[in-house]
């Protein structure tokens, strides 16, 4: 199973293509949206957000409501692309700079200057247009996509933030549909009153000084059965690929498993979960440290990551950069820009972890319609329970 993506955020729209979902799994669309609607939402994101009110069509693949086997077409329009179609234009470009809005002063901490250089495009706009987190928005509707099979066999996640800037929020053990209750009223997605206040006023208070924040979400995949990922060759290590998946949304710079970078401190018996078996539910684990991997593999547990956003690169108030034209030292551009975009990301996140999970689920129990993989899964199971 995989995908892939195409448009620009300012262009007229956003595609996917997604490759390998196996057949009869009903889509229900009102789902789907609710993933793109929810990626939207979140305290400190700028004016775009209102522009926009993203929602996906399926263009071929899903034939009265369910998978037929085919490649899953979706697309997203972009609003914002009917104030954008003369400086977009895909078959003719407007002579001066300002019709382009050109830009040739790289900002510090974007794609800007790296892709200008490697694609050797003078107009930094073509960098920016495909680099933006706008295309997660089709990262997210394949995810929410691929987590339809995922709750097919009971498998669910949810995600919480749990650091903007200085502030960090209790880390709340909750049944997980409670943790999605309360996530999804709160403006920045924590389960801590006390916190929201405080991750309010700080972005509020960044905003204010033209400068922006970054933080911490946590995701947990509940239900996903043992042996999900492979010890025996390093591309089909579960964890790794989860990581990689989380490394690739804009701005992420670091992705814990489990307990992650703390077990640094700790001696193994601080850090290892004891296995315990029980005669009614197998075995388990005394403690879930490991965030539900040993080997490459899934533990039974649930899976717990996290992910790291750096702050927003554009600032109101920009740093120091360099015209890429006079080579002159000048401020970076200023493009309309978010100052907080982790409660975003943390759906995001959610999203692209249910893919890595759906497709390591699909490597595991094959099949190429919902029945066949529902005959392999049980199977599977009856295996484990008589080990
Ligand atoms: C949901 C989301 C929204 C973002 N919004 C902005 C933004 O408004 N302005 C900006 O400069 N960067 C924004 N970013 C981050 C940039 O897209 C990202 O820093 C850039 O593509 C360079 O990639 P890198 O930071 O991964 O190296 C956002 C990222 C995410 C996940
Ligand atoms: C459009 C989205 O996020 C955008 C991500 C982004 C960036 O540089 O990554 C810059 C901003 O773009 P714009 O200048 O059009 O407002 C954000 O709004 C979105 O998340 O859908």
């Amino acid at each position: 199973m995989r995908y892939l993506t195409a448009g620009e955020t300012h262009g007229p729209q956003l595609t996917a293509i997604i490759e390998g979902f196996p057949s009869n799994v009903t889509i229900d669309f009102e789902a789907m949206n609710f993933q793109l609607h929810r990626r939207q939402k979140g305290h400190g994101r700028g004016r775009r957000m209102q522009i926009e009110k993203d929602t996906a069509s399926i263009a071929g693949g899903v034939r009265h409501g369910r998978t037929t086997g085919a490649p899953i077409a979706l697309v997203v329009e972009n609003n914002d692309w009917k104030h954008w179609t003369s400086i977009m234009n895909i078959e003719e470009q407007p002579d001066t700079d300002e019709g382009k809005r050109r830009v040739n002063r790289p900002r510090p901490g974007h794609a800007d200057l790296n892709g200008g250089l490697k694609y050797n495009q003078r107009d930094l706009r073509n960098i920016l247009e495909r680099s933006s987190a706008r295309e997660t928005t089709m990262r997210v509707a394949c995810g929410a996509v691929a987590r339809q099979l995922l709750e097919a066999f009971g498998i669910k996640l949810a995600s919480h933030v749990v650091r903007i800037g200085e502030v960090e929020a209790k880390s709340p053990q909750l049944p997980i549909d409670e943790l999605i209750a309360i996530t999804e009223e709160s403006p920045v997605r924590v389960t801590d009153p006390e916190a929201e206040a405080a991750m309010i006023a700080a972005i509020d208070a960044a905003k204010a000084d033209g400068d922006t924040l970054g933080g911490i979400v946590e995701v947990i995949v509940e239900g996903a059965p043992v042996g999900l990922g492979s010890h025996v060759q390093w591309d089909r290590k579960l964890d790794g690929r989860i990581a990689q998946a989380v490394l690739s949304i804009q701005a992420f710079k670091g992705c814990e498993i489990g307990i992650g970078f703390e077990a640094a401190k700790l001696r193994g018996s601080s850090v290892h979960d004891e296995i315990q078996y029980d005669p009614e539910k197998g075995f388990r684990r005394a403690s879930n440290r490991a965030g539900g991997f040993e080997g490459g593999m899934t533990t039974g547990e649930p899976i717990v990551v996290r992910g790291v956003m750096k702050p927003i690169s554009t600032l109101y108030k920009p740093l120091q950069s360099v015209d890429i034209d006079t080579k002159e030292a000048f401020t970076a551009q200023v493009e309309r820009s978010d100052t907080c975009a982790v409660p975003a990301a943390g759906v995001i996140m959610e999203n692209v972890v249910a893919w890595e999970v759906a497709q390591a689920f699909m490597e595991k129990f094959g099949g190429d319609s919902l029945e066949e993989i529902r005959r392999n899964y049980e199977n599977y199971l009856k295996q484990v329970e008589s080990y």
